[in-house]
């Protein structure tokens, strides 16, 4: 059998890349992210300028995930396009999602997108609406509103393919506003989910939390997320325009993990938490128990079983 991934017009050796965030701040990870077993990669969320982040602690790995309030650290979007540039004229054939965010929130989100119109970079990028938006305001993406306004405002200029990166719903409702929204536009795909955000881990030793920002608030990843993830890819699958792939991100340590994306109909795969503790060697381990998986179901390729989630009805 094949891993063969399509996604946005490219076929992809298999599913696999690592989450934003994880593996990707400079040039030089991000050539060890090509030139490892992973289908493909995404860079580190870019802001206008760049950003030292939070104070450390801000990234504990603990038993059954991770928690982080990271706080956009970054190298600033002028050093990841001109990176992007270089590498789409190095590698034409490797293709890979620059991750764009904003700290300023809603003009910066726009100014980021602006630079990225006007720049010499034509792949694929994907936008972080788990960003902050105006003090007094959630996240951008849990303000449906706000989320409608600024790709509204994208679009006006912006000729380039790209997608979001979305934050989990919990609420039904808000997966048929969200996806409702999203609908209205030529978006390429969705990353569901992003870390669940504002959870919080206590350290059994000292009875005190593990990372310094926020009081020990952060975003949650691994283990602990992989229902939730599940049900937003599949919801979102279930709800927008056949023509907005999937990228299923959240929970995946295994070869099972990454199948169950597939099944909730994911066209490909992040994994972050995993990859922070294993490093880049989770991809070939992934690939080999996913290969296993569909040899032993019988399967030839991922299109036999992609969105194939039973249900009991
Ligand atoms: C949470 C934000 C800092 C607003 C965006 C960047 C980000 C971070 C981060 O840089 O703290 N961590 C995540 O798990 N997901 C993210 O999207």
């Amino acid at each position: 059998p094949t891993l063969q991934a399509t996604f946005y017009g490219h076929t992809y050796d298999n599913p696999f890349m690592n989450a934003s965030g994880v593996h990707c701040m400079t040039t030089t990870e991000l050539d060890a992210l090509a030139d490892s077993a992973a289908g493909s990669f995404v860079t580190k969320s870019a802001t206008a300028e760049a950003r030292e982040g939070n104070p450390e602690p801000r990234y504990v790995n603990v038993d059954l995930g991770s928690i982080n309030s990271m706080g956009l650290p970054n190298l600033g979007l002028d050093y990841y396009l001109d990176d992007a540039i270089k590498r789409q004229a190095s590698h034409p054939d490797q293709p890979f999602v620059m991750s764009v965010a904003s700290y300023q929130g809603f003009n910066e989100y726009v100014a980021n997108m602006r630079k990225i119109q006007e720049s010499d970079y034509t792949g694929l990028v994907e936008l972080n609406l788990s960003c902050p938006n105006v003090p007094g305001k959630p996240q951008m993406a849990y303000d449906f509103e706000d989320t409608d306004k600024l790709l509204t405002e994208i679009f006006a200029f912006y000729t380039k393919p790209f997608g979001v990166k979305l934050p989990p719903y919990f609420d039904i409702m808000h997966f048929d506003k969200i996806a409702a929204v999203l609908n209205q536009f030529d978006l390429k795909f969705v990353n569901c989910i992003n870390s669940i955000g504002n959870g919080l881990y206590i350290d059994e030793a000292t009875d005190t939390v593990v990372i310094k920002p926020k009081g020990g608030f952060g975003g949650i990843g691994g283990e602990y997320v992989k229902p939730t993830a599940l049900a937003n890819v599949r919801a979102l699958k279930q709800r927008l325009n056949p023509s907005i792939e999937i990228i299923g991100t959240g929970g995946i340590l295994t070869g099972r993990d990454a199948y169950e994306h597939l099944l909730c109909g994911a066209s490909m795969l992040q994994v972050g938490t995993q990859l922070e503790k294993e490093g880049l060697g989770v991809f070939e381990r992934l690939t080999a128990e996913l290969l296993a998986i569909l040899e032993a179901k019988g399967y030839a390729s991922i299109a036999e079983f992609k969105g194939m989630l039973g249900t009991l009805d």
